[in-house]
């Protein structure tokens, strides 16, 4: 079992007072499982653990507790409860992640970790559940528009996929996030270049979904086909490449893809803001649009959103934010387990 844990991560409380009974989080993605503390709002003794390193949840979830001196029951300070988010499908107590080898019955990882509570989610939920705790400065809006208080809020986040995902508002200040697959919805163009585009993906693509264009590789997907459709041939980019060569303006097919991600974006994230009324907002998470700056800002992305005909009007009082907080998925998790 690995030892050696990362710092923790910028942005988050540092190794503050343990404050009784926090709730254990933890984010575990194909190659890394974030954990931290949570008291209420406070996000604190963050740390990051590489899953290959761990045979188990168990180990690696002990080894941060380790880490953070809670190592024995007990303790004081020991977290109580615990809320996990793991990236693949949550439909019982046996859990198989996507992209992980690690397995497990969260009743069992309960037990093993001493918690009196444990409560599994997928990671897309709980990035959307963070919606509600996420202060000012966790968001940049891009735009014009105001929420509706109380109104349904809408969710997306191109990553290594398309998530998204619907909050809806219930009694008592509580949310429900949908649980939906709205990255596969068929990807519609709306103009010829974007059309010869998705014209070409069909020939490598049964469906184009929408995360065929608005995940990282397809960054990368759009750069090779508007790269082919020039008549010349793609370089073997990775998407942080086609990024960089586009923020660089070193590359014109990385410049267009970027372009044509965002704008597309719009389009997708203006659909999500239709089909669920989504007055309160429409929010874009994952880890590639704070990676885009200005790029992003200065792009069609929030013309496209508004761009529905008819439907303008319906569109334009609803507000686009990019969530820039580094770690969302903690304060949904906080939601999910009851924190205050
Ligand atoms: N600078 C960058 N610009 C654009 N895309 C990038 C950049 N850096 C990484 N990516 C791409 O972002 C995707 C990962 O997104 P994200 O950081 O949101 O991870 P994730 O979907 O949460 O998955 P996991 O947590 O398992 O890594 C990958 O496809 C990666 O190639």
């Amino acid at each position: 079992m690995a030892a050696d844990l990362s710092p923790a991560i910028p942005g988050t409380a540092g190794n503050a007072a343990p404050i009784a009974a926090p709730i254990l989080v933890a984010d575990i993605g194909g190659t890394n499982a974030r954990f931290g503390l949570i008291d209420g709002r406070i996000v604190r003794d963050t740390r990051v653990l590489r899953c290959a390193d761990y045979a188990s949840i168990e180990d690696a979830a002990t080894a941060y507790l380790a880490a953070v001196g809670l190592a024995a029951v007990g303790t004081p300070g020991r977290p109580r409860r615990g809320a996990f988010a793991v990236a693949g499908p949550v439909t019982g107590d046996h859990i198989a992640m996507t992209n992980l080898v690690w397995q497990f019955s969260v009743n069992r990882v309960r037990d093993a970790l001493g918690l009196d509570g444990l409560v599994v989610i997928n990671d897309f939920t709980a990035v959307a559940l963070s919606v509600p705790r996420l202060a000012d400065e966790d968001r940049r809006q891009i735009g014009e528009g105001a929420p509706q208080a109380g109104a349904v809020v809408g969710v997306l986040g191109p990553g290594s996929g398309l998530g998204v995902s619907g909050l809806v508002p219930g009694a008592n200040n509580r949310w429900t996030a949908l649980s939906g697959e709205g990255g596969h919805v068929t990807m519609a163009p709306i103009s010829d270049r974007e059309s010869a585009v998705l014209g070409q993906l069909r020939k490598s693509f049964e469906h184009v979904s929408a995360e065929r264009v608005l995940s990282g590789p397809g960054l990368v997907n759009l750069y090779s086909a508007l790269t082919i459709l020039d008549g010349r041939e793609p370089a073997a980019l990775t998407p942080a490449q086609v990024a960089d060569n586009a923020l660089a303006g070193s590359e014109p097919h990385c410049v267009e893809a970027v372009e044509m991600f965002c704008a597309m974006l719009g389009t997708v994230a203006g659909n999500l803001a239709l089909t669920l009324g989504a007055r309160g907002g429409v929010y874009i998470a994952g880890g590639i649009v704070p990676k885009l700056g200005t790029l992003f800002t200065h792009s069609r992305f929030r013309k496209r959103f508004m761009e529905k005909g008819r439907m303008r009007d319906f569109l334009a009082p609803i507000p686009t934010y990019v969530i820039t907080h580094d770690l969302p998925a903690f304060l949904g998790l906080a939601e999910a387990a009851g924190a205050e």
